[in-house]
């Protein structure tokens, strides 16, 4: 019996387009990164060979980005593929990066669209030089009316404004995983064809689960409620929570919610002593908020700890946000943590 006929990326988009569920512009836009996220692997995939690792800089004069982090020589590479491989497709207003202080207009001498792309153009980058998972993260928004040279604040809109997202990660295999607001979907890279081809269409995260994902080792510098949601789960089923718990932590937030997005758990990068004036460490507009739109479009949550993290008012473009999100029931588990400690303290709901 000969199998179904396999589903390519461009057949998926072609078929969701004639759904309604997307234009022909969107189509287009999500092709070009999927064919630059190729272009990216392509050179993860080298490593030493293609004298891609290490920082980026000269010895003694690291190139540091806006958000005071050394940059690597891939989180330049990658950022460079991706705002090439979109400059001139015409279906863009604008683009905005991890490894930009400012979002960019396309340059007038290509057609505009009226779409605004957000990348993390390398996720993962402690990762790149040990050989381990990392990825691309991007988030569509469709540019405001009127506007044909967008600036930053053209790019503040809530995650529920999202027409798409996505990220790519490159480990031992490519794949890409997609939503468009109608499920979410995986697509692996067929390295001799060259295309992403459908592996898993309307991904599930199970509501409920035994696994959970945090830096430990920040745990003295946590919140209260925090210190309690890990404490019972590490009690294990002689504690509160009743069943035995397992962790996992790649330090690949791409890595980490692929394994979520395919056997359930909760990913946490929780508000701590360290990064409370910051907000946060992870990103709202290119980590948290497209992650959060794939999770909910797979059944599962996502949450700052005490806020739907979707209905997050973003105030900057590099805005900083604690994020919870996975399996339902966890989720909503460490939210009530957070709430009710709140409650207990007279302390009023953040971000
Ligand atoms: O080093 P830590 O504290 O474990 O943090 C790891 C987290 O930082 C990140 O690497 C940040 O992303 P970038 O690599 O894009 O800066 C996430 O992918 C990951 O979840
Ligand atoms: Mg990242
Ligand atoms: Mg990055």
């Amino acid at each position: 019996m000969s199998s179904p006929p396999s589903v390519s990326l461009t057949r998926f988009l072609i078929e969701e387009e004639r759904a309604g569920h997307i234009n022909a512009d969107l189509r287009l836009l999500i092709e070009v990164v999927a064919r630059a996220c190729k272009t990216i692997s392509i050179a993860v995939g080298k490593g030493a060979l293609g004298g891609v690792l290490g920082d980026a800089g000269t010895p003694g004069a690291a190139s540091i980005n806006v958000q005071g982090e050394a940059q690597k020589k891939l989180d330049v590479l990658s950022n460079e593929i991706l705002l090439e491989a979109n400059a001139w497709g015409g279906h863009l207003a604008g683009l905005a990066s991890e490894e930009m202080d400012h979002s960019q207009p396309i340059p007038d001498v290509y057609p505009r669209g009226n779409y605004l792309l957000l990348f993390d153009p390398l996720d993962g980058s402690s990762n790149i030089d040990v050989n381990i998972s990392v990825g691309t993260i991007f988030s569509v928004l469709r540019c405001p009316d009127g506007v044909t040279h967008p600036t930053d604040e053209h790019f503040l809109q809530p995650g529920t404004a999202q027409v798409a997202a996505g990220y790519c990660t490159y480990g031992p295999s490519t794949m890409l995983v997609l939503t468009v607001g109608h499920g979410t979907h995986a697509f692996t890279l067929d390295r001799e064809v060259g295309s992403f081809v459908l592996t898993t269409r309307g991904m599930r995260i199970p509501e409920e689960t035994k696994e959970f994902a945090v830096n430990v080792s920040n745990q003295r510098f946590w919140e209260a409620p925090m210190q309690q949601y890990v404490g019972d789960m590490l009690a294990g089923k002689e504690g509160p929570r009743g069943k035995d718990f397992n962790m996992r932590w790649v330090a690949s937030m791409v890595a980490d919610v692929h394994r979520i997005l395919t056997r359930g758990g909760i990913f946490s990068y929780p508000l701590d002593s360290k990064c409370r004036d910051k907000g946060g460490k992870l990103r709202l507009m290119y980590e948290a908020n497209p992650m959060s739109f794939l999770v909910e479009q797979a059944g599962g949550a996502a949450t700052t700890g005490r806020v739907r993290l979707l209905d997050v008012e973003p105030t900057g473009l590099h805005m900083r946000v604690p994020v919870f999100l996975g399996s339902k029931q966890e989720v909503e588990t460490a939210t009530r943590y957070h709430r009710e400690h709140d409650a207990a303290h007279g302390q009023v709901a953040a971000a």
